[in-house]
């Protein structure tokens, strides 16, 4: 059927995708990536500094979301801290594919690959990394894509679960016509889409083990990442 982006989708692509780009981990930041020495605890330590800084970015894309402020306050708390893991990897996989030429594919593969990460971690961490990669997402799916998992009504201590749902569906609606008018070859690339966020859930699961390895050698965090993961 002909499939039609309404004005005012269009008008919520565009505040999404200019919030998205608006918000971004300041260049002195990044830039320790490419300078910094290469051991594992300085490794560690730049993917602390960067998961942190990510976070506020995270917090201030969030609040562009239209409808999102008007959540219950502690329902916005309660999204920001259920999907921040899972917009990371997002975020992070977006830094990792090739595509991106931003320097910072191969120093961020090597550092996260040498930070004290197990192995049992890594595999499903890069192969995540490369079914996004595959996908070869343009700006605004990635946008959609992020808000649509923030936007995910089933966290824990979410209490109005339909009003989370009702902007969820808005954004997928969004999402699944952006889908189809950017890969008309492909009829499967929306629901491939989706997949991702099922492989998201799967890493969160990781990510927790990972925190709970780190904390056994007694790794530090940073106040912000310690109140968003409850660790410490
Ligand atoms: C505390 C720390 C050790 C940690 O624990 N788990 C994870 C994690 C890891 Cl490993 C993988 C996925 C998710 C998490 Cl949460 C991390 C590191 O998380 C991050 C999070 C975001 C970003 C964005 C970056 C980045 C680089 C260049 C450019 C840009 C850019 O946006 O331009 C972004 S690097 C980076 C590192």
């Amino acid at each position: 059927e002909k499939v039609e982006i309404t004005k005012e989708q269009q008008a919520l692509v565009k505040s999404i995708v200019d919030a998205y780009n608006r918000h971004q981990i300041p260049q002195d930041m990044t830039k320790k990536l490419l300078q910094e020495q290469y051991s594992a605890e300085e490794n560690f330590l730049l993917l602390t500094e960067m998961a942190t800084s990510q976070v506020q970015v995270l917090v201030e894309f969030t609040k562009n979301i239209p409808g999102f402020l008007s959540l219950d306050c502690e329902d916005q708390i309660a999204l920001l801290k259920g999907s921040a893991v899972e917009a990371m990897f997002l975020r992070s996989a977006q830094v990792l594919s090739k595509r991106m030429p931003n320097g910072y594919t191969e120093v961020l593969k090597e550092r996260v690959r040498n930070s004290g990460m197990s192995e049992e971690f890594m595999t499903p961490m890069f192969n995540f990394y490369k079914s996004i990669d595959e996908l070869q997402m343009v700006q605004e799916e990635q946008a959609l894509l992020t808000a649509v998992t923030i936007l995910t009504p089933d966290r824990p201590y979410v209490k109005d679960y339909q009003a989370v749902e009702r902007l969820q569906e808005t954004m997928l609606v969004v999402l699944r016509k952006l889908c189809v008018l950017q890969h008309p070859q492909d009829p499967q690339y929306f629901a491939r889409l989706l997949g991702r966020l099922t492989e998201l859930r799967t890493l969160n699961h990781y990510h927790a083990e990972m925190l709970t390895s780190w904390r056994m050698n007694d790794q530090k965090f940073t106040p912000l990442l310690c109140e968003l993961w409850d660790v410490q």
